[in-house]
């Protein structure tokens, strides 16, 4: 459902992700770790095809997910790390905006946006401006937009940043309870206990590399470490790659680790801007819109549906 093949992803002369080879098949819930600057927001902007990878491919439900192909972005939900909305739209005419783009008759999306409301808890708030809303608000929302068209792929980004337990607690539900109806959810995270409750693989990436995927037991096994927590094991395991990095000889990570950090060769690399701006500096707007707008039903927002920006 979600293939990488050999996918590596360089920012000028920075390897950021390399030779990704990974496989998710439907009803799977993926839960991708690393610590911060391994790879994990660059894999999953090429997965939802706003960065294009510098070598490899991404498909997704069996499309082309690099090359932008409005059918790949159709079966995508994509919850970006930051959640935006459009401040001026209430909280529902930005799910009917959604809705739209997604091509969902008015009946259809009448009877969604009430399932969404009710399973997010939405219903209190979801007729105020947006710019009202907390963030925990905000990423209600975003979550309730990005399954409104029962994507056969979630794509999360941080998903539980900023959510109260109650939230995270509808969040972890939505995701089993999609992944049981065929869903594939591909999800990073740094809360390695959400990780552990409701991922049956996982992946490691570090300095771009993956350098473990399999069951959390597989990896206790391979650690020989049958009690120890994740959190313990994923200290320990990056680490040892950071030494063995800086000692110039981890077979692990391999002979391609271009981690020689960032120079001025990097201005103009932005794939979808002129600035030598660094791409994940685009705002969660640049993000959102550019996403709903590849796979909006014309591939652009129509005119005369685009909402008054700010
Ligand atoms: N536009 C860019 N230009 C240059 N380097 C970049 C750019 N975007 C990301 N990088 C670098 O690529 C590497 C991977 O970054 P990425 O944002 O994918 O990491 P991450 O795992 O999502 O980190 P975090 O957990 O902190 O969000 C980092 O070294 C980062 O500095």
């Amino acid at each position: 459902m979600i293939d990488f093949w050999n996918v590596s992803k360089r920012y000028g002369e920075k390897l950021a992700v390399s030779q990704l080879d990974l496989h998710i098949p439907p009803g799977e819930v993926f839960a991708f770790l690393g610590p911060n600057g391994a790879g994990k927001t660059t894999t999953i902007r090429m997965l939802v095809g706003l960065l294009r990878p510098t070598e490899g491919r991404v498909s997704v439900c069996g499309y082309d997910a690099t090359g932008r192909d409005r059918l790949a972005a159709q079966c995508i939900g994509y919850v970006p790390d930051q959640p935006y909305l459009y401040d001026k739209l209430t909280g529902r005419e930005f799910l009917e905006f959604v809705g739209q783009l997604r091509g969902l008759s008015r009946r259809e999306l009448a009877a969604r946006i009430e399932r969404e409301v009710a399973r997010f808890e939405i219903g209190d708030f979801l007729d105020e401006l947006t710019e009202t809303y907390s963030h925990g608000m905000r990423q209600r929302v975003v979550f309730a937009a990005a399954v409104l068209h029962d994507p056969k792929v979630i794509v999360l980004d941080e998903p539980t940043v900023g959510l109260d337990p109650r939230s995270t607690k509808l969040v972890k539900d939505l995701l089993r309870e999609r992944a049981a109806a065929g869903t594939a959810v591909f999800m990073s995270t740094h809360t390695l206990s959400i990780a552990e409750e409701i991922a049956d693989r996982i992946g490691i990436i570090h300095h771009g590399k993956l350098i473990f995927v399999g069951t959390v037991e597989e990896l206790r096994s391979a650690r020989a470490s049958d009690h120890a927590s994740l959190e313990e094991i994923f200290l320990q395991l990056t680490a040892e790659e950071r030494q063995e990095t800086n000692s110039f000889s981890s077979p692990a990570i391999g002979t391609s680790v271009g981690d020689v950090g960032m120079t001025s060769s990097l201005i103009g690399n932005r794939e979808r801007g002129t600035s030598s701006q660094k791409e994940s500096d685009y705002s969660a707007c640049e993000v959102t819109r550019e996403f709903l707008e590849s796979s909006s039903q014309n591939g652009v927002l129509a005119t005369e549906t685009r909402p008054n920006q700010q």
